[in-house]
């Protein structure tokens, strides 16, 4: 097991730094853990970028099966890891064991099933158009295309989610599969874990025998380090779970660099759920606790946390409202993750507490220690929520508000009002049908991903799945974060007209080497 030690881990290299550094912080006790940590800085990110654009040409080219042994040593040695990584995530974040155990399956999971992709090989989409050198009234050329890494991936971790969203979560992962060196800027609410996390991923590189730069970690608690990091000319993507805020201050310094880049930033979304009339009267008490479960879990840091119910206003809704407000009175109080993060909570629920158009429904206990969050849920009408942007903005945490429609027409009004979103879920029962389906192709327009009686918290890691969705849910809707999906945010196709089979990929050579699925004149051929 690797312990901590506070370096700036560069390739093999480990540094101190220079400066005084910074320690974790434990949310639950407000006491500093240690050891300090070293602050990288921008002659760090120089010489990570500089390993990493020397090792991109070997790692791009290696073959898929030792890429996808690589993967799998990784998730190896993070499901190996013992009480060490999960204390330490605890202390750091205050999220609780069970939480962060099911995180280190859903970590490994996905670094398992991104090794089944890479050696599927589907990721390269191999096309071939072979020549017609007799076709009148030009003949074709032989066209031949193969999906390939972009280049070195700068990687920032995201504080809710320590071990899925951090150093070895999904955009690494991806990053890594699509043959990507990636260069993480550590999150400094849990530097101690991704120390971890980072050494596994830097053993893994060594035992591979694959080239240093593939992999580097930069610790750090100043923006100037991720805005090096964004900017230096080997870095050719970037992946990003964060702020609204934060993510569009890595878009426009990408935007502003001599070769612009694309950030793939998840950002902010408040998920609207549509509770419809015949599933309230039927189970809306049922249905008000769940909300809760959903809006509460983790003290409500997701990104697809529940933040909007829009309800018809009728009786119907006060067995789900008063359900909801008996489960909140009974939620656990949890630490939040970083003091910033419990302030701009307390700051986003006293603005909705004294707003003229918004009633406080609820509030969950209050706690006796620091960072504790009370959830709340909040009511408005209609006409005053779609008045007022500022109410449809995220508040990360517990906190949702419920907006009484007068009538269909005005939830499709407020849907349509509505930011891109991660997500939209629909409350309903089979008699509500004829009011879903209209709402269903705008919903779609809105989000990402569209569930039916379900709650958003809780991303499945599959083939199908989309964690992603219009701004400002992310910076690029084309494409999703969780989801073997997300491999494609870091490829990029070219085309070889007329080359020597000899001299081709081996991808693309006619004997077809790799065994892969191939489009050849059209048609899928099977390996
Ligand atoms: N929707 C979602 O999924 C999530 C939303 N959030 C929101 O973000 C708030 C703060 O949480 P936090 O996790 O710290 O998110 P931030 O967006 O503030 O920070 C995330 C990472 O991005 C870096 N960063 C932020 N702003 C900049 C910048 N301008 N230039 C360069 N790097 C930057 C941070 O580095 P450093 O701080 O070291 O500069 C950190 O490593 C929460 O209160 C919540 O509102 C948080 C997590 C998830
Ligand atoms: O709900 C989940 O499992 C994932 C949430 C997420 O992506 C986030 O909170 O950043």
């Amino acid at each position: 097991m690797s312990s901590i030690t506070g370096a700036i881990l560069v390739g093999a290299e480990e540094r101190q730094g220079s400066g005084n550094g910074f320690e974790a912080v434990d949310p639950s006790s407000g006491k500093a853990l240690s050891p300090r940590f070293a602050e990288a800085d921008a002659h760090d990110v120089a010489d990570a970028c500089a390993l990493a654009a020397a090792a991109f040409p070997a790692f791009r080219d290696l073959p898929p099966e030792d890429r996808a042994a690589f993967l799998e040593r990784i998730a190896d040695a993070i499901a190996a890891t013992g009480e060490e990584l999960i204390d330490r995530a605890m202390s750091e974040t205050g999220l609780p064991r069970a939480r962060l155990e099911g995180e280190r399956g859903r970590t490994v999971g996905q670094l398992r099933l991104f090794a089944i992709v890479v050696r599927e090989g589907g990721w390269m989409d191999v096309t071939i158009d072979p020549a017609m050198p007799d076709r009148q009234p030009l003949p074709r050329p032989d066209l031949r295309r193969v999906n390939m890494g972009v280049g070195p991936v700068a990687v920032f971790g995201a504080s809710n989610f320590p071990l899925a969203f951090s150093v070895a979560g999904g955009d690494t992962a991806s990053a890594l599969a699509a043959g990507c060196p990636v260069v993480v800027k550590g999150h400094p609410a849990h530097p101690g874990t991704g120390e971890i996390v980072a050494r596994i991923i830097r053993q893994a590189v060594a035992d591979s025998g694959l080239p240093a730069g593939v992999f580097s970690y930069l610790p750090g608690t100043t923006n100037a380090l991720g805005g090096a990091l964004v900017a230096d000319p080997r870095i050719k993507s970037v992946g990003f779970t964060g702020s609204r805020g934060g993510g569009l201050a890595l878009v426009k310094i990408a935007n502003a660099r001599p070769e612009p880049i694309p950030v793939f930033a998840e950002m902010s979304s408040i998920n609207p759920v549509i509770l419809f009339p015949a599933a309230a009267q039927a189970r809306g008490a049922a249905l008000g606790t769940a909300f809760v479960a959903s809006l509460t879990q983790g003290a409500g840091q997701f990104c697809t946390n529940p933040g909007l119910v829009i309800a018809l206003a009728n009786s119907d809704l006060a067995a789900f409202e008063g359900a909801a407000v008996e489960a909140l009175a009974k939620a656990p109080n949890q630490h939040m993750l970083t003091p910033g993060i419990h302030n701009a909570f307390q700051t986003g629920v006293t603005a909705l507490e004294g707003h003229a158009a918004v009633e406080t429904l609820a509030k969950g206990p209050v706690g006796d220690g620091i960072n504790q969050a009370s959830g709340a849920i909040f009511t408005a009408d209609a006409d005053a929520f779609a008045a007022d942007a500022a109410l449809s903005h995220e508040v990360f945490g517990s906190s949702s508000i419920i907006v009484r429609a007068p009538d269909i027409d005005a939830v499709a009004s407020l849907v349509s009002g509505l930011e891109g979103q991660l997500t939209a879920t629909l409350l309903f029962d089979e008699e509500d049908e004829p009011l879903v389906a209209p709402l269903i192709p705008l919903l779609a327009e809105k989000a990402g991903r569209i569930l039916a009686n379900g709650w958003p918290t809780g991303v499945e890691v599959s083939h199908a799945m989309v964690h992603g969705g219009p701004f400002p849910a992310t910076s690029d809707t084309r494409t999703t974060s969780v989801g073997t999906l997300a491999i494609q945010r870091f490829l990029r196709p070219v085309c070889y007209q007329n080359l020597p089979d000899r001299l081709l990929p081996t991808a693309l050579r006619n004997d077809n080497p790799c065994k892969v699925a191939r489009r050849v004149d059209g048609t899928m051929q099977l390996a």
